[in-house]
Parts: structure tokens; sequence; C-alpha cells
């Protein structure tokens, strides 16, 4: 590559500023990582008074120059850049064109002045070119050149100090020494003349600019003294330029050379606008856009990581272990490539775009992160319902060892939130920890409430097995002690499950009143199936009313069947029975769990027992009837079984349903007795002995007469047991003569064919035998039956009672 690399045009004639160009050459020359050491020295001057030759001679640089043999006319147009040759720290230079050209206006958006301030604002050094014949003339051609680069100083606020270093072309003989104060003179004449703003009318000269002066010999006419001077004693200066002591100025409001081109392109931009220049300002917006244009680049390379690019892929799946620590590494990479590369950049600046930075890639990576703790929560929530299910099926439900387990696999959250957390920020992670816990109660409480009822159930089927049977016993022998044991045994059972569950419930270590609830519902239980068996029972109380006047009226008090021989009292026999049905529908009438108070068992036995006693008229019943009320004295609503009307019309249809009973008894017993009253006077039979002694003795001497009164004694037998007349005669004495009469023929003609079946075999007593026996089973069973059965049918309405006749 050759010289001419190193130049090019910065801002053309046209005031046009190339941006490309500039990249370019930037790039070329490797400014960008220069930071902050770098020196930029413009020249200034007439034109065509040899400053490219200088530019050229001084830095190496390659500037075009005027042939000496075509005339005096410009060259240089806008603004030239180049690097300068062997000198260190990297230099640029700038040529700028000359002033005082015939081409340019005089007004503030003259070229010259929109140079000069671009010059002042970005050039550590200035070099101001003349001729030594201009020393101390009043018409110098430097004159105006000065006065533009006073005045457009002004128009930088709080300006740096930059150095004005006078080169004196074509020295005469006069020695500098004498020509410096001269020219110093003229400068602080145009300093003085030059118009200030209010802020700087006292300002010095020396606040604002390092005036230096050097002379060189002609390079027309002396060029080897030129090259040497030049080379010799001017380019030393501009070694090491910008180190203290050199001959760069305070550097205030220069930018990092990786900011070069926008500040200079934004320098221009704003000269051309005609604004001026806040050089602290510029330094921080240039700052501001570099910082941010980094920060970009970081978060840029930062998506485009590779390793993140794995990382993000399998946190979408699972959780990653190690994932803080090396995205920390990550993140760390980053931002210290930011701090290496914005480090010659205003501090503030900087460090506000850092934390910006920061900021952005902790939000790039925080969806990732809160995935991840996402992930470990499920994983954790899974393990710890595995081993609490595992440890419940071992050791059963206890609060203790579910808060133990909680513990321990909060504690492994906490480990995997610890890996997961990031070096450069504290995300709390105590959010996803609280679900965590809130999701390991609710599991607890779920299993807690299962098993809770589980053992509820147990304990209240454990005591429903208690009391049902005996409490059934108990109603059923329905006596004035029924309720007072089926208390005594509802206390004492229920106490034992009680106590039972409450062992029980110590596991789950739950609060006094939820405990107090348990037992209080298991106590209700108790007290429930008591109910529903008192209940079911009422819905009985017929059938159990009837069974029980049957028992008491139909035997004795040895538990032996009745004969009804005549001696038997039956009113009062039926009388015990039924006061003994009215206890029993009395003891069936409510529930007792609590107490005795109520006069039940009175107020039934007035109503429908004592009827007939002594001094109860009928006019009495008549007018007050205890028993039309649909509620009991002093028992509640819901403790009754049977009210007072349903007793009313039970005992009713009890009454009814065991008249039969009773009229049977009564028919029995007069049956009985006229049986008895059948055998003859004593006279009479002392009277037929006597007479009928002939026939006897007849009978004695013929025997065949004997067997004659058998054979008919057989086939009268034989007619009884086919018709089975006795039955017959129980439904009443036409019914039975129009039966007998439709079976009499159809039963002698069965009479013949089995006399003539049993000719035929040889078995035939023991089968007429058999035959014999039949009908009298057959009849025992039937008087079994009929002392009548009811059924009761529940519906819905409550008991439905229905007499066996009535079906
Ligand atoms: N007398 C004299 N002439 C010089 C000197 N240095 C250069 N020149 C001549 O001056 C003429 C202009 O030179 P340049 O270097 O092109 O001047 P310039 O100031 O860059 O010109 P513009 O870019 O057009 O403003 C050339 O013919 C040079 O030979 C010098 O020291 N003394």
């Amino acid at each position: 590559m050759g010289d001419a690399c190193f130049s090019t045009q910065l801002i053309d004639g046209d005031g046009v500023f190339n941006v490309s160009g500039l990249d370019n050459f930037m790039k070329e020359v490797k400014l960008g990582e220069c930071g902050l050491s770098y020196a930029v020295v413009s020249i200034m001057g007439p034109q065509s008074s040899g400053k490219s030759t200088l530019l050229n001679h001084l830095f190496g640089t390659n500037f075009r120059e005027m042939d000496a043999f075509k005339g005096r006319s410009q060259t240089t147009k806008g603004i030239w850049l180049a690097k300068a040759q062997n000198i260190e720290p990297c230099t640029l230079v700038m040529d700028l064109e000359g002033t005082d050209g015939r081409e340019r206006g005089e007004d503030d958006t003259a070229f010259e002045k929109q140079s000069a301030l671009f010059a002042l604002a970005v050039s550590d050094i200035v070099l101001i070119n003349m001729w030594c014949h201009d020393i101390g003339r009043e018409q110098a051609a430097n004159k105006p050149l000065l006065k533009t680069v006073f005045q457009v100083m002004m128009r930088l606020f709080s300006p740096r100090k930059t150095t004005l270093l006078f080169v004196i072309r074509d020295k005469s003989k006069t020695p500098l020494e004498n020509l410096e104060p001269i020219l110093r003179e003229d400068i602080q004449k145009i300093w003085d003349a030059v118009p200030k703003p209010h802020a700087h009318k006292e300002t010095p000269l020396s606040e604002f600019f390092n005036v230096e002066v050097v002379a060189l010999s002609s390079y027309e006419e002396k060029e080897e003294l030129f090259k040497e001077q030049v080379v010799s004693h001017l380019r030393a200066r501009f070694q090491h330029s910008i180190a203290p002591g050199g001959l760069a100025g305070d550097r205030r409001g220069v930018v990092p050379a990786s900011g070069f081109s926008f500040s200079s392109q934004q320098f221009w931009k704003i000269i051309k606008e005609n604004k001026d220049l806040d050089l602290p300002a510029h330094k921080v917006m240039v700052a501001t856009v570099r910082c941010e244009e980094i920060g970009n680049e970081k978060v840029a390379s930062f998506t485009a990581d590779e390793e993140w690019q794995q990382f993000e892929e399998a946190i979408q799946h699972d959780y990653v272990p190690g994932f803080g620590k090396k995205l920390s590494s990550i993140l760390d990479r980053c931002l210290s490539e930011y701090d290496m590369e914005a480090i010659y950049f205003d501090e503030g600046v900087r460090t506000s775009k850092r934390q910006q930075l920061e900021s952005k890639l902790l939000q790039l990576v925080n969806p990732a992160y809160q995935l991840l703790l996402g992930h470990l929560r499920t994983r954790t929530l899974e393990a710890f319902k595995e081993s609490f299910d595992k440890a419940l099926t071992k050791e059963g439900f206890a609060a203790a060892a579910a808060r133990n387990c909680m513990q321990t696999f909060l504690e492994q959250f906490d480990k995997g939130s610890e890996d997961a957390a990031i070096q450069q920020v504290k995300w709390d992670p105590s959010k996803v920890k609280d679900k965590l816990k809130r999701d390991m109660e609710a599991h607890v409480a779920s299993v807690r409430n299962a098993k809770l009822s589980e053992l509820c159930a147990k304990y209240e089927a454990q005591l429903t097995k208690a009391l049902a049977e005996p409490v059934e016993a108990l109603l059923d022998s329905a006596s004035e002690d029924t309720w007072p044991a089926i208390r005594k045994l509802l206390q004492r059972e229920t106490k034992a499950v009680v106590s039972g569950l409450e062992s029980a419930l110590s596991a789950f270590e739950l609060d006094e009143a939820s405990e107090k609830d348990l037992l209080a519902k298991l106590e209700n239980h108790g007290r429930s199936v008591v109910e529903s068996k008192a209940k079911e029972e009422a819905g009985r109380v017929l059938i159990r009313m009837k069974d029980r006047f049957s028992t008491l009226f139909s035997r004795d008090a040895d538990s032996m069947p009745r004969v009804w021989t005549g001696k038997e009292d039956i009113k009062a026999i039926t009388k015990t029975a039924r006061s003994a049905s009215m206890k029993l529908l009395a003891t069936l009438a409510a529930i007792r769990l609590d107490e005795d108070v109520d006069n039940i068992e009175n107020t039934l036995s007035l109503a429908l027992v004592d009827t007939a006693r002594p001094g109860t008229t009928d006019r009495s019943i008549q007018s007050f009837d205890p028993l039309a009320s649909s509620s009991w004295e002093r028992v509640p609503e819901d403790k009754t079984l049977i009210s007072p009307v349903q007793c009313k019309s039970l005992w009713r249809q009890f009454k009814a349903e065991t008249e039969y009973t009773v009229t049977q008894a009564i028919a029995a017993q007069e049956a009985n007795k006229r049986n008895n009253n059948w055998l003859p006077p004593p006279w009479a039979l002392a009277a037929m002995a006597i007479l009928g002694f002939n026939e006897f003795m007849t009978l004695l001497k013929n025997p065949l007469y004997l067997g004659v009164i058998f054979v008919v004694f057989l086939v009268g037998k034989a007619f009884w047991v086919q018709l089975d007349i006795a039955t017959e005669f129980q439904n009443g004495f036409l019914p039975a003569l129009l039966s007998l009469s439709t079976k009499f023929v159809p039963t002698i003609m069965n009479i013949l064919k089995r006399l003539a079946d049993e000719g035929q075999r040889p078995a035939a007593p023991e089968r007429q035998r058999e035959m014999e026996l039949q009908p009298t089973n057959r009849s025992s069973y039937s008087n079994v039956t009929s002392a009548g059965s009811s059924s009761v049918t529940t519906t819905e309405n409550g008991p439905e009672y229905s007499s066996p006749v009535a079906k």
C-alpha cells in the first residue's frame, strides 16, 4: 500500500463531509485502537504559502503541492487528512484550504471561518503559516486569518487551550529573537481588537492559546537548509506532543480515537448550522453515542454467543446445573469487553451506559433464569411428593414428618437456586420458593384431609357397629328401662371410640377447634346411629305391637301356649297384653337421648288403655282427646318418631287386627265350655248302661259287628282328613257347607282310586299312614298363621301400616 493511502479529503470544497472516506482512513491507520493516545495537527495560512510543502516535509505526508513552474493558484480545496509518518503517538495532520482566496465570501458562513473553527475544535496544535516579511506590517496577509481564528475561538464554550505554532517562512537575516516580540505584539493587538463576549472581555490571550514561534529558511532558495531545519528542529517537537510538557494544548475536549469520526462529523454539522460549539457537552454527546454503540455491539455479540444459545436451548426443556456460574462468566466477558472499548469516554456516561448494558443483558437472561427456577420448582415438588408419599405408605400420616420432609426439599430448592444465581445481580427466588412451599402445603393438606376422612370413617363404622345391633335389641324389648339403657350404651361406646380417635388424631397436630369438631362429629354420628335405628323400629311398631300382644295373649307366664279351657279371664289377659303393646308404642314414640321428661306413656295409657276405667265416661273422652295433636308435650319435633295422631290411628289398626285373636279365644273358650256340657247327667249315663246292656252283650257275642263299626270309622276318618273339614269350618259354617258340597264327589273318587292303587302295592299300609299324617301338619301350621300378621312398608312420608287381612 502506497503513501497515498494515508491522505484523504475529509471535507470537500463544497463543505460536504466524507464519512465513508474517514471511516476507511480510520480503519487503514487503525485509529480506533489508539484510545486517547493520538494528536491532531492542522495548518492554516494564506493561499500558496507553502503549507502543503511544509507538512509533507515535516510529517512525510503527500498533500498536493503547487508546481513551482505553473504559477500561483489554489491547490488545496476543503480539508485534507493524513497520518504523520514515524511520529509517536499517532498524529493526524489536516491541511486546510488557504485563506484570503478571492473565490470565497467574507460573511460568517464563509468556508474559511467554518474550517478554522473546525480545526480549532479538533486540533491540539494549529500551525499558522506566515511570511517573514509580513511581521510588523499593517497590511499583513495573516492578519485577517488571525482575526478569524480569535473570533471563532469565542464560539467555543469553555474552549480548551490550543497551541498556536507560528511558522515564519522565508526567514531573513533578522534573528528570530528580534522578530518574535514584534510578532507577539502584532498578535496581542489583533486579540485586543477582536470583539469578545462579555464573559471574556478581560480574558488574556494566554488563557486560550499557547503561542509558539518558529522560523524556517526559504524552501525555494535554501531547500537543503529548509529540509534540515524542518527535520532536525521542528519534527522533534512533534514527537510525544501529548505527553506532559509536550507541544499539544490541554486536550480538555479530546474524544477517544474511536469516537473521532463521529465527533468530527458532529462538529462539522453544528458548524454548518452556524451554531456555537459546546466542547464539554460535545464530549459527553460523543461519549453517549459511542458508549451506546459499543453497548449495542456487546448485546448483539452476547445474543450471538454460541455458548449462550446452547444454554438457552437446553433450559427450554429442563433444569441445567451450573447455570449461574457459566452465565456469569459469559456476562463478565461481555462487560469487560465493553469496559475496554469505552474506557476513554467520559466516565459518567461510560458508567451509566455500562449499567444500561448490564441491565439489558440481564433482561435478556432473566426469562431463562425464571424458566430454570420453574424447572427447579417442578422437579423439587415432584421429588417431594414421591418421598412424602413413600413415607406415608410406610409410616402413615404424621404432621411432624411432613414438616421435616418439606424442610428438606425446600433446602434442596435453596441449593438449586444458589447454583442458578448470577454473580452480576441478586435476583430473588423467594416468590418461586413461596409458590413451591404453597404447592407442598396443598399436597400435604390434601393427603391429610384424605387420611383424616379415612380415619373418621373408620371410627364412625366402629361406632355404628358397636351401637346398631345392641340398640335394635334394646328397642325390640321396649320397656321403661329401654331409653336409659340406650343412653348408657351410647355414652359408653361413644367415649371409647372418641378416645380412640383422639389418640389417633395426635399425629395430625390439628388445632384445638378442628379436633373438637371432628370429635363432636363422631359423637353426633353415634347419636344419629341410635336415632336412625329408633326410626327404623318406629316404622315397624305395628308388627312389634302385634307380636307382643300375641305373645302375651297366646302364651302364659311360662311361655307355654294357652289352652282356652274356660277358666281364663280373657278380658284381663287382653288388657295386660294391650297395655304391654301400648308401652312399646310409648317407648318408640319419641327419641329420648337426653332425658325422659315427656309424659307420652301416661297420655297414651290415659287415652287408649284406661278408657274403660270406672269413672271415665264416654262423654269425657269425647270432650277431651289428648291424642288430637301432631306433637307431644315437651318433645321437640325432630325427636318425635310417632305423633299423637299417628299413635291413635296405629292403635285403632292394632286393635282391629288383634280383635280377631281375642274373638277366637272367646269362641274357643265357649266351645270348650260347650264340649264339657255335652256329657249327659250321671243318672242318664246309669240308665244308658242298664238299658244298653243287651246291645253290649250282642256285640261281645258277635265280634263281626265290631269289625263293621271299625270299617265305618275308618271311612269316616278318611273323609274328615281328605275334605279338611276342620279347616273349612274355621271360615264359617255356610262357606264350609258350600265348599264341602263341591269337593264331596271328587273326594270319594279320589279315595276309591287310592284304595285301588294301594291294593296293587304291597307297601300300601305305610302310604296310608303317611297320607293320614300330612293333613295334621298342615292344620297345625294353619293354626299358627291364623294368629294373623301385618306388614309395614315405609314411604317417604313415613311408615304406612297395612293389615294382612286387607291384603
Ligand atoms: N518563497 C517560497 N516559496 C515556497 C516555499 N515553500 C513552498 N514554496 C512554493 O510556494 C508554492 C505553493 O506551495 P504549496 O505548498 O502548494 O502552498 P500551499 O500553501 O499549500 O498552497 P494552497 O494549498 O494552494 O493554499 C510552490 O510553488 C512552492 O514551491 C518557501 O518556503 N518559500
